[in-house]
C-alpha cells in the first residue's frame, strides 16, 4: 500500500463536503487560485532566465515602482480567474480600480483580492517572496460590482491563504477552519499536504520589524523593542532574537512556523506623510490575520483588531502588529 499523500484538491474538495449546499463553485475558484500560484512559482523560479527581473518602468496606485513580476503575477492571477464564472469582480494592489469579469465570461458570486506579488523589494535578489490571496462573498449587485462591494470587515473573509515562494513553493491556507500548508511536488506539480493544522505558540522571544525607522516610531513600540534588545538585564528578564527579511509572506510563514511578533507599526513618517500605514488592508493585512487567528496568533493596528475594521477604500493601509498572543496583546496592552 503505497502511502497516500492528500493533494490540495483533494483537502478543499473533503472540507467542502462536510458544508451544507455547496456547489462546487468555491472548490473549483480555489483550484485556479492554485494554478496562479503554481504559474507565479514558475517565472519566479526562472528568474532572469526568462527575463523576467528587475522594474517595469511605472508606478502602481501607491506610488511604488512596479517591478515586472508585480505585473506579470497580477495578468496571471486575472486571466486564471476571471474565465471560470466563480467572480463577480477581483482587485489587485497592482490596480487602481477592481477588475470587472470580460462580458464574454459568466460572472459568480466571489469576490476575489490579491497581493500579486508580496515581497517586491526582494525579487532582484533571490530572496523569498509571495502571493497572499483574500476571498469574499459579493453581496451587492453581482452583475455590475463596485468597489464598495468589497469593503467587508475581515471577518467576512470565506477563505484567506498566501503562497511562499522560497526554497520549496508552498502554499497556506484556511477556510475558517483552522491552518493548513501545502508543498508544491516539483515533480508532479501538485500542492501535497505537508503542514496539517499549523499553530502558533502564544509565547515567543523573536521579533519583527524593520528597525531603520526606529526614530519614528510611537513610543508603545519604542518601549516594547527596547524592552526585547534590553533582554536579560531588563525588565522581559530573557532575550529576544530578531529578523527582518522585508517579504511579509516570508514573515508570516516563520511564525506560523515557529512563533514570533511581526511588526510594520504607524509612525511619526508616516503620519507626517498623511498614510495610516505601510501594509494593505485588503489584501496583506485581513487575509493574514485571519491566518494568523486560526492558527491561535492575535493580529491588531496596536490599537484594534485588524478584522474587526470596516474598510474605507480598496488600497487602504494600517497598522500591522501580528504573531504569537502573548506579545501581541502586550504590545497593544502598551497603546492603552
Ligand atoms: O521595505 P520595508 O520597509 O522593509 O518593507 C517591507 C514590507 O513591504 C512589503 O514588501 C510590501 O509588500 P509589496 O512588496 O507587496 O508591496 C512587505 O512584504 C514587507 O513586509
Ligand atoms: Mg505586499
Ligand atoms: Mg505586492
Amino acid at each position: 500500500m503505497h502511502n497516500h499523500r492528500t493533494t490540495i484538491t483533494q483537502f478543499i474538495i473533503e472540507e467542502q463536503r462536510q458544508i451544507q449546499g455547496a456547489t462546487g463553485d468555491f472548490t473549483s475558484l480555489l483550484n485556479d487560485v492554485v494554478t496562479a500560484c503554481k504559474v507565479i512559482s514558475n517565472l519566479v523560479n526562472h528568474g532572469e532566465l526568462v527575463g523576467v527581473l528587475g522594474t517595469a518602468g511605472s508606478e502602481n496606485v501607491q506610488g511604488e515602482d512596479q517591478k515586472k513580476l508585480d505585473i506579470l503575477s497580477s495578468e496571471i492571477f486575472l486571466s486564471s480567474n476571471e474565465w471560470a464564472g466563480h467572480c463577480a469582480a477581483m482587485a489587485s494592489e497592482e490596480m487602481e480600480d477592481i477588475y470587472q469579469i470580460p462580458s464574454r465570461y459568466p460572472k459568480g458570486k466571489y469576490l476575489l483580492t490579491f497581493d500579486p506579488l508580496d515581497g517586491s523589494s526582494n525579487t532582484d535578489v533571490n530572496v523569498s517572496v509571495g502571493t497572499i490571496f483574500s476571498i469574499l462573498r459579493c453581496k451587492g449587485d453581482c452583475v455590475n460590482p463596485t468597489a464598495e462591494d468589497f469593503l467587508q470587515r475581515g471577518t467576512e473573509q470565506v477563505a484567506a491563504g498566501y503562497a511562499l515562494y522560497g526554497p520549496s513553493t508552498m502554499i497556506v491556507l484556511t477556510t475558517g477552519n483552522g491552518v493548513n500548508g501545502f508543498t508544491l511536488d516539483q515533480n508532479i506539480g501538485e500542492f501535497i499536504l505537508t503542514h496539517p493544522g499549523m499553530t502558533i505558540p502564544p509565547d515567543t522571544r523573536e521579533f519583527a520589524i524593520n528597525a531603520s525607522n526606529q526614530r519614528f516610531w510611537e513610543e508603545p513600540v519604542m518601549r516594547y523593542v527596547d524592552e526585547c534588545l534590553a533582554g536579560t538585564d531588563g525588565p522581559r528578564k530573557q532575550d529576544f532574537n530578531m529578523r527582518w527579511i522585508a517579504s511579509m509572506v516570508a514573515e508570516v510563514h516563520r511564525i506560523l512556523t515557529r512563533g514570533g511578533i511581526f511588526m510594520y507599526p504607524l509612525d511619526e513618517k508616516m503620519k507626517a506623510a498623511g498614510r495610516e500605514g505601510k501594509l494593505r488592508l485588503m489584501y496583506e493585512a485581513n487575509p493574514m490575520a485571519l491566518i494568523i487567528e486560526q492558527a491561535g496568533g492575535a493580529a491588531t493596528t496596536g490599537r484594534e483588531r485588524i478584522l474587526d475594521l470596516q474598510p474605507a477604500t480598496l488600497h487602504q493601509r494600517v497598522p500591522v502588529i501580528l504573531g504569537s498572543r502573548n506579545e501581541v496583546e502586550r504590545v497593544t496592552g502598551y497603546h492603552g
